[in-house]
């Protein structure tokens, strides 16, 4: 059997340790995503989801405990090593789009593959593809600003698709719209996702949402059931 592409084990996280503010989050939490799956990660407002998400998509480190992407352990890699694995292995959605505001739609999506050196014409062609996919290439030539919360968030989805990563870490991606957007944007992200052999975990308060992934995950008090 092949690697789990994601393996967290025994995590801990605790912020601003020793002070009066000191606040637990996770309490050895483990988690293990196989290729292709896609996993919903649901859980009370505060209860670690960000703070998993990003020690898995390594953008933190936990305390203590593992993080293995397909089979490697990350913790004890360089900061540069994983900054290089992140590009190239892991898409970020977060609940606010975070898009470059005076770059087009088109740019922000061709952005990180020119960083990944992705030839401008390849990278271009992958972005119209994406925009088309998720029913936004009419608006590829416009700003973040002049398209609406649904058309910003589903330009962030195909930017974190756009290096074709192995998994995606979402984290709440549908959070700040309303129900009906909410609805039928998480509809396109399911349809890229299942039109890839991408693996997922994604955050969600919604659990109607989390009710169409393969899995669900409950986190509570700092571990996920
Ligand atoms: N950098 C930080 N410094 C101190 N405390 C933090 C920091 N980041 C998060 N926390 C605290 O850790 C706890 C977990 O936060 P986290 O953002 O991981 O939860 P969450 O489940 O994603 O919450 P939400 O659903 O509301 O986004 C919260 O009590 C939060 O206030």
């Amino acid at each position: 059997m092949s690697d789990p592409i994601l393996k967290l084990s025994g995590l801990t996280k605790t912020y601003n340790r020793g002070k009066p503010s000191e606040v637990q989050v996770l309490r050895g939490a483990d988690l293990v995503i196989q290729p292709g799956e896609v996993v919903a990660l649901v859980a009370p407002s505060g209860a670690g989801k960000s703070t998993l998400l990003h020690i898995a998509g390594l953008l933190d480190t936990p305390d203590e405990g593992h993080v293995a992407i397909g089979g490697r352990e990350m913790t004890k890699l360089s900061d540069r090593r994983r900054t290089q694995v992140r590009r190239a292995d892991v898409g970020f959605i977060y609940q606010f789009h975070h898009l470059l505001p005076e770059f087009t739609a088109l740019e922000n999506i061709v952005l990180p593959q020119l960083a990944s050196g992705t030839p401008r014409r390849e990278a271009e062609a992958c972005a119209r593809e994406l925009l088309d996919q998720v029913g936004v290439a009419p608006r590829a030539d416009h700003r973040p600003a002049a398209l609406s919360g649904g058309e910003q968030q589903r330009v962030a989805f195909c930017r974190a698709l756009a290096n074709a990563p192995r998994l995606l870490l979402a984290d709440e991606p549908t959070g700040n719209l309303d129900p009906d957007t909410s609805d039928r944007v998480f509809g396109a992200l399911m349809a890229l996702v299942r039109g890839t052999e991408l693996s997922a975990l994604i955050a969600t308060h919604n659990l109607e949402l989390a009710s169409r992934m393969d899995r669900v995950v409950r986190m509570d008090h700092g571990v996920v059931a």
